[in-house]
């Protein structure tokens, strides 16, 4: 669970980004989109604690703006999670993926079947034994939220997470992100510039232009909606 009240993000005295209200309930699905430079990132930033920021942020019952470094260290490492546009550049690249992923299991004291996390984003157990260069950028997006899965993330932040893949690997990746929410009740906040590809899945589009939301659309979005909403980015 997401709450966002007054929440604005400063480099310095420049605001990048100014969010007046935002929920994300358990299962569901927020997108907010923007052209580049919009704020999007430096919001999803904030959420975790990771740019300066006032306001109110909740996430999974943590004041996260007020809470102290272990509290913070908590909700990052295994509440929620952050899934970026290209997970296998942070993968250590000499480490197996199973390996990497038991490091992360003990490292928050949880105790969780790898093999049953990998099937719950379609991927065959068999590539914990790969290297992060042995799998593909579908793969390792794929494999981004069955860690999150196995920690026990109750949110996924989500940074342009299908924008490096070719089309049909975005739906794969899709297609995981919405039969998890649904499954495990997961709330998925996700920053896109791509506005076709969250109409698909998002339950709600907020939109962001200059560091600043101009608009929000709930489904089913209609065709007029989305036109202002390409007129309001472009
Ligand atoms: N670390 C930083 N220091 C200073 N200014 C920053 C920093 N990060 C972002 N900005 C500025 O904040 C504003 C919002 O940037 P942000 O990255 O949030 O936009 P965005 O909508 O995510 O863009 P993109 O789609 O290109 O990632 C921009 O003016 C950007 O130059």
């Amino acid at each position: 669970m997401i709450e966002v009240s007054d929440l604005e993000v400063r480099y310095g005295t420049h605001v990048a980004a100014s969010v007046p209200a935002l929920t994300v309930r358990p299962g569901e699905c927020v997108a907010i989109v923007g052209e580049s430079g919009s704020g999007k990132s430096s919001t999803l930033m904030a959420l975790l604690g990771l740019a300066e920021a006032s306001g109110n942020v909740t996430i999974c019952g943590v004041d996260v703006l007020r809470a102290g470094p272990r509290e913070l260290r908590r909700l990052r490492g295994s509440k929620a999670a952050l899934v970026m546009q290209s997970p296998q550049a942070a993968l250590p690249p000499t480490t197996r993926l199973g390996a990497f992923m038991r490091r992360a299991l003990k490292l928050h004291g949880v105790r969780a079947s790898m093999e049953e996390a990998m099937r719950a984003v379609l991927l065959d157990p068999a590539l914990l034994r790969r290297y992060p260069h042995e799998i593909s950028g579908g793969q390792a997006q794929r494999f981004a939220i069955a860690l999150a899965i196995a920690l026990g993330a109750e949110v996924i932040l989500a940074d342009e997470p299908t924008s490096a893949l070719d089309v049909t690997v975005q739906a794969e990746v899709i297609a995981v992100l919405q039969r998890l929410r649904a499954e495990r009740d997961l709330a998925v906040l996700m920053v896109s510039h791509d506005l076709a590809l969250v109409s698909t899945i998002a339950d709600r589009i907020v939109v962001m232009k200059d560091g600043q939301v101009v608009g929000t659309l709930t489904h089913p979005y209609t065709r007029q909606e989305l036109e202002a909403v390409f007129g309001a980015q472009g």
